[in-house]
């Protein structure tokens, strides 16, 4: 990593920030005017994203700067952030998740799972 800046809490932080937005006024805070217009907004942000980050990686891949590949992975973590926050959600519950599957590869997770009948 090239930034010295200390990001151990920048999760919690914009928490916090995320669940004050909820009840702030749609005029004033971005966030607040997403959980205004609601999930389905949310998700299309999401979505939006999501698509910016591949064709950015694709971009990435090709030689061009990778800082805008960093932005749209920034955007794609937020708005899955606000998701989280709208659903009363925690990112805190998806970092649990994946510490529980540190020292699981994902290829014996995937052939323990039941047979599809
Ligand atoms: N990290 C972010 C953050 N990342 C991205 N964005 C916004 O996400 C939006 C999405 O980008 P787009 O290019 O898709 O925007 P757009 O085309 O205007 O969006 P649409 O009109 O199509 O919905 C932009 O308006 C960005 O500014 C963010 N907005 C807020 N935050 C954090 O949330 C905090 C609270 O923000 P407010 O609620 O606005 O006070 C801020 O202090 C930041 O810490």
């Amino acid at each position: 990593m090239n930034s010295q800046a200390d990001t151990s809490t920048t999760l919690e932080q914009l928490a916090d920030i995320l669940a004050a937005r909820k009840s702030a006024s749609p005029d004033s805070s971005y966030v607040a005017s997403l959980h205004h217009k609601g999930l389905n907004k949310i998700l299309e942000k999401v979505g939006e994203e999501a698509v910016e980050t591949i064709l950015a990686a694709r971009d990435t891949a090709e030689g061009k700067d990778s800082q805008a590949l960093i932005s749209e992975v920034a955007d794609l973590w937020f708005h899955t952030l606000v998701m989280l926050s709208h659903l009363d959600l925690s990112h805190q519950q998806v970092l649990e998740e994946l510490q529980k599957r540190f020292n699981i590869s994902g290829l014996v997770e995937k052939a323990s799972r039941p047979t599809k009948s």
